[in-house]
């Protein structure tokens, strides 16, 4: 870079800090640098990688200093390194966004604690700072303040951010309550295949909602004098579409009764909000949800979500693919159990703390410590269920785990219609994966992986897969465009090295 350009990003740097009012020696902490290098990198003295300004950028929270989304962020393994160590779960991304959804319900302040820090928080952020949203990450912690405007600017909607999410569909349950008639883009998020939204309609109408699709954009009207009079029984026991019609039953003052719902991770953190704003909800946990709203929720109210099962389910096959014993902490047992039950069966053996309760006060985590040991195929199939059922985001950390493991395990994910084909990938490093169909693979075991280049599928379970097979890979592999995998995962890269894993992040020029 020459002179004059690092003095102008060192100016667009400092006037950042100055606006987040932090130190140099504070930006440093932050940084993990000394004050005298931001110092230098402030007077445009220092020579400066993409890399590191997408980092200030993240820390100042500026998009004046964040490199541009479009230059892709790619990863560079050094495979084969043992881990060890402890890692924290962070919170969910799925009750993060049902979260950020549910606070378009509240007149007051919503607080989320301890959020993980995600592309998929930052997209739903970008979309209701357009819409009028005031929002703010609190200094010095990952607390998330939402406070609503006086009137909600939809024509304002920042559309690019809401087609790159699947969660732009919640706002329909939130939104029939401030208008009778409006308009919300398609919903984007992984490339799974085809994925319905007819079981949110299907659900919705109950609340008077009509929707007609036409060139990428829903419109909605609602008749408000038609409510619920008869149970929900959803064609589906889908998660969002559980959770749309919890937030369309919110501030509905009647009864709602909802049948075949899910009683999932996000579905409880959803609940457990939503009770502590003053809605009724009773069979938290099974499949009968039974809802008494309120018409104005206007309350400011802090909530922590809980922790992550996926994100447990991946940490622990990092664990397993690179034969390694860590503690991973803040497990939420319950949406693990199945998951650990089949693991069992495979040889895979650990050991769990006492449970204890997380920050929401109702779901129940342990720390599991991983022991390294042989693995044989399961003798049945992997597939997974709705919750209590093996999580389908699992699958593909199934697929890594089953490729360490003596002989076939056969994998079918009946649920998405892509999903299954991405875990041919693991190909290029020594797995090998037969697709049978669509739908189901073959893997056989043990797998002497190799090192190898990828370009990240566009689906995040499967690129975060990849991603940890790559830690067993001896040698020097490269993820391309990882930001799917971002979408989902805080900081992944950075965490894992904390545990002794060697990965870089660098960009494409
Ligand atoms: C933001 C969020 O929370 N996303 C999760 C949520 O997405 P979400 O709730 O949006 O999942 P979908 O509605 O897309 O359902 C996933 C697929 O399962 C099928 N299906 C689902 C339930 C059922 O009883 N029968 C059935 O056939 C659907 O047709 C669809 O093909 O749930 C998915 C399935 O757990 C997870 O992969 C996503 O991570
Ligand atoms: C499929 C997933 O996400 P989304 O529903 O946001 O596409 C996922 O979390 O694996």
């Amino acid at each position: 870079m020459t002179e004059s350009y690092l003095s102008r990003i060192g100016g667009l740097i400092r006037d950042a800090r100055r606006h987040k009012e932090l130190t140099q020696a504070e930006l440093a902490v932050l940084l993990g640098t000394s004050q005298s290098a931001v110092a230098r990198i402030e007077q445009g003295k220092q020579n400066l990688s993409l890399e590191m300004i997408a980092r200030i950028g993240e820390k100042l929270d500026s998009e004046i200093v964040q490199v541009s989304s479009g230059v892709p962020q790619n990863l560079r393994i050094e495979g084969g390194v043992k881990l060890s160590g402890e890692i924290d779960v962070r919170t969910s991304k799925n009750a993060a966004v049902a979260l950020l959804c549910a606070s378009l319900l509240n007149k007051g302040r919503t607080t989320l604690r301890n959020l993980a820090r995600i592309e998929e928080v930052n997209r739903i952020t970008e979309v209701l700072t357009s819409i009028g949203f005031k929002i703010r990450w609190l200094p010095d912690s990952s607390d998330l303040e939402i406070v609503p405007p006086e009137r909600i600017d939809l024509g304002a909607m920042d559309e690019t951010a809401a087609r790159r999410t699947r969660t732009i569909i919640m706002f329909l349950g939130p939104l029939m309550h401030e208008f009778e008639t409006f308009e919300l883009p398609y919903a984007g998020g992984c490339d799974l295949g085809t994925r319905t939204v007819e079981p949110h309609m299907i659900a919705l109408r109950h609340f008077g909602m009509d929707v007609t699709a036409t060139t990428g954009t829903y419109h909605v009207s609602v008749d408000t004098a038609q409510w619920p009079t008869r149970p929900i029984v959803l064609t589906e026991r889908g998660d969002t579409v559980t959770e749309n019609v919890l937030l369309a039953a919110a501030r509905h003052p009647g009864t709602t009764v909802i049948r075949n719902a899910s009683s999932n991770y996000m579905v409880q953190d959803l609940c457990v909000f939503l009770q502590q704003l003053g809605v009724r909800i009773e069979g938290l946990g099974t499949t009968t949800l039974t809802v008494t709203g309120v018409e104005q929720i206007d309350q400011d109210i802090e909530y922590s979500p809980s922790e992550d099962p996926i994100e447990a389910m991946s940490l622990l096959a990092a664990a397993v693919v690179t034969g390694s014993e860590i503690t991973i902490q803040r497990v939420p047992i319950e949406f693990m159990e199945i998951e650990l039950a089949v693991l069992d069966t495979m040889g895979f053996q650990c050991e769990l703390s006492p449970e204890y309760t997380s920050a929401n006060g109702h779901t129940r985590l342990v720390d599991l410590r991983t022991i390294p040991g042989p693995l044989k195929a399961p003798l049945d199939k992997i597939h997974p269920l709705p919750f209590p059922g093996l999580n389908i985001d699992n699958l593909p950390f199934f697929a890594i785990i089953a490729a360490c493991a003596q002989g076939s395990t056969l994998i079918h994910d009946w649920v998405y219609e892509n999903r299954a084909i991405y875990l041919t990938e693991l190909t290029t490093l020594g797995a090998k994966v037969h697709l049978m169909d669509p739908h189901r693979v073959m893997i056989e075991g043990p797998t002497k992986w190799r090192a190898g280049e990828i370009m990240c599928p566009p689906a995040l379970r499967p690129g975060g897969g990849i991603l940890l097979a790559m830690l067993a890979a001896p040698g020097s592999s490269v993820l391309r465009n990882v930001y799917v995998i971002n979408r989902g995962y805080e900081e992944l890269a950075t965490r894992l090295n904390a545990l002794g894993a060697r990965i870089q992040t660098f960009r494409d020029i």
